[in-house]
């Protein structure tokens, strides 16, 4: 059987292929190359360029690969291009996945991984660490269309025979800490990403959005999570499914909280770099500070981190950005290692 990983261009897309590989599954990936990138796809997986809510591609996939699992990364996700853009929001992240639940439907699929989001909780006004049970108020557009993919699974999973587990990440950053993939993206908006991008040079400086905040240093607060253990995150999950496991949501991250001036500090440590910086308004749709309770990833996934360190998510993307500089173009391809 395979599995069908949408996305599996994009950051955290590449990564789950190299990882599905490494245990030896055979993947399908299906991208539209809109921020993702061809090389980051290893060659061992059987590649579709084409668009998530393309219903005559699905059918096509679906009919040309034995697939039981989907894992969803296709999306669009950043926070402030939401707000201003929401209706791009709710057709690629919404109407998207509903088109791609039905078309796994359809061809009988027995699990879908949903790549949800921490921005479906919003401020819980000092209410953290966020549980799976708290209240959602979601404050973007971004968050919103989220939730709603979320629902639809839920009443989907509800009238079919198939079951879902949806992870609420929180803010991922890292690399692969074998160097075959890393954020590649252009015109980063992420912080980390953007911090490593000033250290080399890239940028004269980075922005801080708000120092008003009702936090010790008055910049924003956020849970960072290193893409390794986020991937091994969606491998138990797929091992959940595959086992029978009901429907879940679950959160995906460490229960630890760093500042926007902490995380620029880290970077600076470790680069041994000075970053620029510049004081600035806050950034719209952003919240003061958000921190997972990673409790039942841990119960229901048997999930245990395995890389939870501010300092081991900046030196490997770190080092990932090092790498692309010393290539100078983001178009190269990466060796194609893999574990035996
Ligand atoms: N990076 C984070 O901190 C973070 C946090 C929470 C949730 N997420 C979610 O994780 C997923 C992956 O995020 P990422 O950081 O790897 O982003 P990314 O932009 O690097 O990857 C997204 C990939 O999906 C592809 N894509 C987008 N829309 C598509 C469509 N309609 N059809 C086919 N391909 C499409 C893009 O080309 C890209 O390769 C997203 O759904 C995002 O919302 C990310
Ligand atoms: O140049 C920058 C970039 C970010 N920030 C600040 O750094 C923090 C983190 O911002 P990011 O842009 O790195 O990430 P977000 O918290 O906005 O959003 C990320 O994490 C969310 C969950 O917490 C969602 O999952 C979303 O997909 C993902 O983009 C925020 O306080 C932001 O204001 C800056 O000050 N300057």
């Amino acid at each position: 059987m395979a599995v069908l990983v949408t996305g599996g261009a994009g950051y955290i897309g590449s990564h789950m292929t190299w990882a599905l590989l490494d245990a030896h599954e055979d993947v399908v990936v299906l991208d539209r190359l809109s921020t993702g990138f061809r090389w980051a796809v290893p060659s061992e997986a059987r590649f579709y360029r084409g668009d998530v809510g393309d219903k005559v591609l699905l059918a096509r996939i679906f009919d040309e690969n034995s697939i039981d699992a989907v894992v969803h990364f296709a999306g669009s996700a950043i926070v402030p291009e939401s707000v201003a853009n929401p209706l791009a929001y709710y057709e690629n992240n919404t109407g998207n996945t509903r088109t791609l639940i039905e078309a796994g439907v359809k061809a009988g699929i027995g699990g879908f991984v949903f790549s949800s989001t921490a921005a479906v909780y919003g401020s819980q006004d000092g209410a953290e660490p966020v549980r799976e049970t708290t209240a959602l108020h979601p404050e973007s557009p971004y968050g919103l269309s989220k939730l709603m993919a979320e629902l639809i699974l839920r009443d989907a999973a509800a009238a079919h025979d198939f079951s879902y587990v949806a992870l609420r990440y929180f803010n991922v950053a890292g690399a692969d800490p074998l160097g075959r993939t890393g954020q590649s993206t252009t015109g980063a908006t992420h912080l980390i990403k953007v911090a490593c991008e000033a250290a080399l040079g890239k940028r004269p400086k980075v922005d801080i959005y708000g120092t008003d905040y009702s936090t010790p240093d008055g910049t924003g607060i956020r849970d960072y999570i290193h893409v390794a253990d986020l991937v091994e995150a969606h491998m138990r999950a797929l091992a959940y499914l595959r086992a029978g496991g009901e429907p879940l949501i679950s959160n995906c991250g460490y229960g630890e909280g760093f500042s926007v001036l902490q995380v620029i500090d880290t970077i600076r440590r470790i680069s041994g770099r000075d970053i620029a910086v510049k004081h600035g308004p806050r950034r719209p749709g952003d919240i003061a500070r958000i921190v997972a309770d990673p409790a039942l990833a841990r119960l229901k996934l048997g999930w245990v981190p395995a890389h939870a360190s501010l300092d081991q998510i900046v030196e490997s993307a770190f080092a990932w950005e090092e790498h692309l500089s010393r290539k100078n173009s983001y178009d190269l391809p990466r060796p194609q290692m893999r574990l035996v």
